[in-house]
């Protein structure tokens, strides 16, 4: 299980983090939402160690070190391939360094994609280079498979059809926590909503119960950010232009 206590983060006076309390199971799929600016990309940079932070993160009890890191992957939109090398290049990289490497895997989501082996990374286009990281992040081996707006820019296609594949290649033991602003494209996919609010958690939800009570992920997104639909109609009258 990943597990964080009362993890809190500041970058100067900004609260990013304020007291987050989290549980992954493994297995669990679960979506993180929250508006712009809520904490999401730094939540998944603190979970890494890529940031300095308050409170606690263990997996299975234990600090995340350079001896268990290797049981986290991430998928970023900032990219952490290497550019210059090709696709087969990474494949032999990823086996080298990780023993858990699922190559097998990695042909089929190369295949899935139609992604070229030998062109150099830099080459790709934009969503290429995403889709490349996902399988990065999907064939390393991890446990816990952290993507942050995986697909910021790759067309409606791509993605519909991926999040229907790897419902199809995930292991019962293999965790994901992904991040995305396209609520209705997850809906059917994660297993439990996270919301997070000005780094606070405000929401945290099974998608079982929430089906059962009948409503969508949008439904309890609106709910939990207490969403004011005449925030629209408010913005637009006071930003008019005054009548002479
Ligand atoms: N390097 C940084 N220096 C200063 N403030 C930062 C830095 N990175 C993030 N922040 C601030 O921390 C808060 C949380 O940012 P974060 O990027 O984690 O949000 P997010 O939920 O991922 O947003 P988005 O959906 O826009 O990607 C924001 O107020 C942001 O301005």
């Amino acid at each position: 299980m990943l597990k964080l206590e009362s993890v809190s983060k500041s970058y100067g006076r900004r609260q990013a983090l304020d007291r987050v309390d989290l549980e992954l199971r493994p297995g669990e799929l679960v979506g993180l939402f929250g508006e712009n600016g809520a904490g999401k990309t730094t939540l998944m940079k603190c979970i890494l160690g890529y940031l300095d932070h308050r409170g606690s993160i263990t997996l299975d009890g234990a600090p995340v070190t350079r001896k268990n890191i290797g049981r986290l992957s991430f998928a970023t939109s900032e990219h952490s391939f290497f550019p210059t090398l090709p696709a087969e290049a990474h494949r032999e990289f990823y086996r080298l360094h990780f023993p858990h490497f699922r190559e097998k895997r990695f042909e089929r989501l190369m295949d899935f994609f139609e992604l070229p082996r030998s062109r150099e990374l830099r080459r790709f286009s934009t969503g290429q280079q995403n889709q490349f990281e996902v399988i990065l992040a999907l064939c390393q081996g991890a446990d816990y498979i952290l993507m942050d707006e995986p697909f910021a820019g790759n067309d409606i296609f791509n993605r519909e059809d991926f999040y229907k594949v790897l419902l199809g290649i995930l292991e019962p033991g293999e965790t994901v926590l992904l991040s995305t602003h396209l609520l209705e494209e997850v809906e059917n996919f994660i297993s439990r909503a996270v919301l997070l609010r000005s780094g606070k958690i405000v929401g945290d939800m099974p998608m079982m119960e929430l089906e059962e009570s009948g409503r969508s992920l949008m439904d309890f997104v609106k709910e939990a950010y207490q969403y004011r639909p005449d925030r629209v109609s408010r913005a637009l009258s006071d930003l008019a232009p005054e009548e002479e």
